[in-house]
């Protein structure tokens, strides 16, 4: 770059809390420009009023994202007319309408965090299965309470070993989650829209979606949200399970129908539930609320400082090579086909 030349200008919107030196660093290349909304009609009308002209790329922080609400039409068509990237920190994309971004001329491209986060949820994940198995929610209230155990004390729980975990949605998470419960003596099975190759099935056995229902005494959630994954888990769903069943979901609430897990729970056909997340958070379904055989963490999968640094840095990564390169350096899959 020459002295005259101007930087490119790349928008924050919400905070970076751990990874400052990356983004002080990205300083030397871009001019940082910030919204200072906080909340959603307050950013539209930064829009609205031209503080981000000119900008080119987008940095969608997590706290943004009750902020701003979803990117849907009516946000993107404020957006200034330059934006070519926006790059969201977090693994899920739900909130951003793909569709939309891709329809746009020039289209912008969008990104988020894959690889970064799977550990942490992963572990989540596995903390959420033993805890649900061995339904320790119960005793553990009771003991706050001062009741020990509980009156009458909770039923026995059961062991993970031999017992078939079936994953629906073997991506980054799903595999990492394989390594950790095949730790614990299970058998995993999994179903995705495509079977893996060899070794990224690690000797996992691909299943069908009835198959994976009708078979496994655990089943845990690790897709993505999307239209066709929307209630993917519902009434007919259960139906299939095997009696006794446990659910785990550290994907999105709204894969799975709420409403019919509580009925789910309350007939006794699912033995315990273990969440991290809910379809209409921070809102949880007063049925989950009051039943005992559930196990509830308030979406915390990532939330660790490890792993916070390492999005924010994959993320100020995705918009530097944006500004360096023309592409992002991890493209949601929507757009893998984009000119
Ligand atoms: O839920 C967390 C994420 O999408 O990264």
């Amino acid at each position: 770059m020459t002295l005259t030349e101007a930087k490119p200008k790349v928008l924050l919107i919400g905070n970076i809390d751990h990874a400052q030196k990356a983004w002080i660093a990205l300083g030397a290349s871009a001019e940082l420009i910030e919204s200072t909304a906080t909340q959603r009609t307050e950013f539209i009308q930064e829009c609205k009023d031209g503080k981000f002209d000119g900008v080119i790329a987008l940095y969608r922080s997590i706290p943004s994202v009750p902020l701003t609400g979803v990117f849907d039409e009516e946000l993107l068509n404020v957006l200034p007319k330059s934006l070519r990237f926006i790059a969201h920190c977090g693994a899920g994309y739900d909130q951003i309408d793909v569709h939309a971004c891709s329809a746009r001329s020039p289209p912008i491209r969008v990104s988020n965090v894959p690889t970064a986060v799977d550990n942490a949820t992963a572990d989540v994940n596995m903390f959420l299965i033993l805890g649900a198995l061995r339904n320790f929610n119960t005793g553990m209230n009771a003991l706050r309470q001062g009741k020990w155990r509980g009156q009458p004390a909770p039923p026995l729980g059961h062991d993970p070993q031999g017992k078939t975990l079936g994953i629906l949605g073997m991506g980054g998470i799903g595999r990492n989650l394989k390594k950790k419960a095949e730790a614990f003596g299970m058998k995993v099975v999994y179903h995705n829209r495509r079977e893996l190759g060899d070794e990224l099935a690690a000797g996992a056995q691909y299943v069908s979606f009835d198959e994976l229902l009708s078979t496994s005494d655990v089943i845990s959630l690790n897709l993505p949200l999307n239209k066709n994954t929307r209630h993917i888990i519902s009434k007919a769903e259960f139906a299939k399970m095997k009696d006794g069943v446990v659910v785990v979901n550290t994907a999105r609430g709204a894969v799975m129908d709420e409403a019919a897990l509580v009925e789910a729970l309350d007939s006794g056909k699912v033995f315990s539930a273990g969440l991290d997340v809910y379809e209409e958070e921070p809102k949880i379904h007063p049925g989950l609320l009051s039943n005992q055989n559930v196990i509830l963490v308030p979406h915390m999968g990532t939330w660790t400082s490890e792993t916070m640094l390492s999005m924010e840095e994959w993320t100020i990564d995705n918009i530097r090579a944006a500004l360096e390169t023309g592409s992002l350096k991890s493209p949601v899959p929507e757009q893998a086909g984009l000119q």
